[in-house]
């Protein structure tokens, strides 16, 4: 069939080409892709013989927007099948069984050997190779080579020295060559291995025996006893309690909710727990540990060294960041925001106080205290919960009806604190007057460093009506093709 449309409708060439590239099989066909069909490449991880094709690693979780692309989550590991300009056509090699299109730039390749290497974790974080390697059975001298998080298409080599852990960049030359330090370039990872395994004291970290591969704590594994943590320096304090910067077993740098019981309800912390447990998303505080058994209780987090998106935005650091990086920060959040509205959940409390930011500009939603997973998509509340008025739709600030449309209102005054450089809504009017003037019909106006067509996105997000307010999916959409657009006039 795709032979006799090829012949006769020859003006669809190009449109043929991208959906049956010439190598692939006839009988496999994008977004209706049949694995009985085909062969498939088995897992990585359970078959090391691979076959001598093209392999990359997914360095960023990207959502198919058509039945052409693929979503891919960061670690996955594909094979190319073609190059297509700004787009790699790609088949993942384990999981559910796929192919489509995803962005060239969010995947790194990856050599054969080293795929199928017992050192190599693909996909994990600086963060969770520290935990991997402080846990048991792992001791002094397990290693691990993984990708850089800030340096995508390079490696960092992370190895424990007792109880501390080192890591080293490993730098990519022109012509493929690696290297920790100057003078010290090698052809392949196996090599700068081997030689960093006789010359160890060059880097002062003996590397004795590969990581041994853990999960980082499962549901049923959350509880640690609270021994194992350290409080080292207050960060700040919210209703529920402090926030203290600590480390878990002595090593791993770590984020510490000491919740206040006294006036504390059960159902709170319960629910803030069961959020960050049941929710997972790069853009999405990380749950590492809870301490519940006796006083005080912990909740332990990922840390975010540069505080929350308000006072840094405030911040001399915060003041300098150029629009693309503001533009950069809104779409974060609205990723981490597409992912709660997928699973149906409202976060009640969106607000740049409730973003934290880590290094690299590194954004993630927290503060899940007041999320709800939402049955019919609309959650009412009665009584005196506590609201943010200025940040909460004009429904559920009268009328406590909450939906991921009233998050997207908030989502708007957000784009008001990051464009202002963290300044507060509606400022110099109380609560009161801020819900008057919504109703009379008063919008914030337009801060100086917002486009027109971001202030027109804000203003779309304060429609009176909910259901005329863009999805976050749109959002998302919306402010990454802007982000690419300033990007590319940049460069
Ligand atoms: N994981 C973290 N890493 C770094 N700093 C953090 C982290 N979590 C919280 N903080 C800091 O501690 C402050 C207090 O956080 P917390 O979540 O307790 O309160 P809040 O969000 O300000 O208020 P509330 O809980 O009352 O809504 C934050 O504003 C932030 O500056």
């Amino acid at each position: 069939m795709e032979e006799f449309l090829r012949k006769h409708l020859t003006f669809l060439t190009s449109f043929w080409n991208k959906i049956h590239p010439s190598h692939l099989p006839s009988n496999c066909s994008l977004g209706f892709f049949d694995p009985e069909a085909v062969s498939l490449q088995p897992d990585l991880d359970s078959n090391p013989e691979l076959p001598d094709i093209s392999l990359v690693s997914v360095l960023y979780d990207f959502t198919a927007r058509g039945m052409d692309e693929l979503s891919v989550q960061r670690g996955d590991k594909l094979s190319i099948i073609k190059e297509d300009g700004e787009y790699v056509l790609a088949r993942r090699l384990s999981g559910e069984l796929a192919m489509g299109y995803v962005p060239a730039n969010y995947v790194a390749k990856i050599d054969r050997e080293t795929a199928s290497s017992n050192w190599y974790f693909s996909g994990i974080t600086r963060n969770e190779a520290q935990l991997l390697l402080v846990s048991p059975p792992n001791c002094h001298g397990s290693f691990l080579i993984r990708d850089s998080e800030s340096s995508p298409g390079e490696y960092s080599l992370s190895v424990r020295n007792h109880t501390k852990i080192n890591h080293f960049r490993i730098c990519k030359g022109p012509s493929g060559s690696l290297c920790i330090q100057q003078g010290h370039t090698f052809p392949s990872l196996e090599e700068l291995l081997t030689f960093y395994m006789v010359n160890w004291k060059v880097i002062q970290s003996p590397l004795l025996q590969p990581c041994i591969r853990k999960r980082t704590p499962e549901k049923d594994e959350w509880e640690r006893p609270r021994s194992e943590f350290m409080l080292r320096r207050k960060l700040g304090e919210g209703y529920f309690g402090e926030v203290w910067e600590g480390v878990w077993k002595n090593t791993l740098p770590v984020a510490i909710k000491v919740m206040k019981q006294a006036d504390m309800r059960a159902e709170d912390f319960t629910k803030e727990i069961q959020n960050l447990k049941s929710l997972k998303h790069d853009k999405l505080i990380k749950l590492y540990a809870v301490c519940s058994m006796g006083e005080p209780l912990y909740i332990v987090t990922e840390l975010m060294r540069k505080g929350n998106l308000q006072s840094y935005l405030s911040s001399a650091e915060g003041k300098e960041l150029r629009t693309v990086c503001l533009i950069d920060i809104t779409c974060q959040v609205a990723d981490g925001m597409t992912y709660l509205e997928e699973q149906h959940v409202v976060h009640r409390d969106l607000a740049a106080r409730n973003i934290l930011v880590g290094n690299n500009l590194i954004c993630k939603i927290a503060d899940f205290g007041l999320a709800r997973i939402l049955k019919d998509d609309v959650y009412s509340t009665r009584g005196d919960t506590k609201i943010p008025v200025k940040w909460t739709a004009p429904e559920a600030a009268n009328y406590r009806t909450y939906s991921s449309k009233s998050d997207v209102w908030s989502y708007g005054i957000l784009l008001y604190e990051v464009f202002t450089y963290g300044q507060c809504p509606y400022e110099g009017m109380t609560n009161q007057e801020t819900i008057q003037q919504i109703t009379q019909g008063y919008r914030l106006p337009r801060p100086v460093t917002c486009s027109p067509n971001i202030y027109c996105t804000m203003l779309e997000c304060w429609s009176v009506n909910p259901e005329d307010r863009p999805s976050f999916l749109d959002l998302r959409e919306k402010l990454y093709s802007i982000y690419r657009r300033l990007q590319h006039s940049l460069s």
